[in-house]
């Protein structure tokens, strides 16, 4: 990817529902996230942040405006393309793991190369595991370990296909306070040792210690921007 933006939204607006019940989740949100930044998305509950997610992420599609994801326009794409575009471009840390019970932990982190019928980068993978420390742990299952592993062998799934994107909905909300700092050190650690673009939706406002930028959101609109 050489573009300059990992994503560019122009116009982006989301409306739910219709007539009395219509809800303007985004209106016409103009936001670009620079390559290789770890960027925080704010605001209170109901201003649009989950939504601007999906769309920037091609889980879901705007009302209008136009979403690029290095420099593809995810509306000209079919839902193939597009499922397609995601299993190979962007990664997904949730708050809740969403590991497979029956497959182990290198078996999980590999899922998305097998489903795309990939090799892994061993190289990035030894880092991954690495820098995780969950070297000790790659053939237990994730029953066998704890909730900050689990974490971790989510985060490693998210990275190792090298995508041009990693989003993070809520990651620390699971976590007690330490957990919590070991895995916004190691997102940390991955924009400024791997370069990985990484953006991460959240209420926790420790979170920006860690990122490079904070954009605020309030009834669906960028209500401020700040490089920290
Ligand atoms: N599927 C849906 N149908 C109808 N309205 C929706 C739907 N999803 C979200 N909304 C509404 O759109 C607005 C934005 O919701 P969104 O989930 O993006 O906010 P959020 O900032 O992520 O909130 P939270 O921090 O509580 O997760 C809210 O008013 C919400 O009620």
């Amino acid at each position: 990817m050489t573009e300059k933006y990992a994503i560019e939204a122009t116009g982006l607006t989301k409306i739910y529902g219709s007539g009395d019940a219509e809800v303007i989740a985004l209106d016409h949100v103009d936001l670009a996230v620079a390559r290789g930044r770890f960027t925080a998305i704010m605001g209170p509950s109901g201003s649009g942040k989950s939504t601007f997610m999906h769309c920037a992420a091609g889980l879901d599609r705007p009302t209008s405006g136009e979403v690029r994801l290095g420099g593809t326009p995810l509306s000209g794409l079919r839902d193939n393309d597009l499922t397609d575009l995601r299993r190979e471009r962007v990664g997904f840390v949730f708050q809740s793991f969403n590991l497979l019970p029956t497959l182990t932990a290198l078996e999980n982190i590999t899922l998305p190369l097998d489903l795309a019928g990939r090799r892994p980068d061993r190289e990035l993978l030894d880092r991954l595991v690495g820098t995780l420390g969950i070297e000790g742990r790659l053939g237990h299952r994730p029953n066998q370990l704890s909730g900050g592993q689990q974490q971790r062998v989510a985060c490693a799934r998210a990275l190792v296909t090298g995508p041009d994107v990693v989003f993070a909905d809520e990651p620390t909300g699971a976590l007690d306070s330490e957990m919590s700092a070991q895995l916004l050190g190691f997102l940390r650690e991955s924009v400024t040792e791997l370069g990985q673009t990484i953006v991460v939706v959240t209420h926790d406002p420790g979170v920006a210690e860690y990122t490079d930028e904070i954009v605020r959101l309030a009834d669906g609109r960028v209500t401020g921007k700040a490089a920290l």
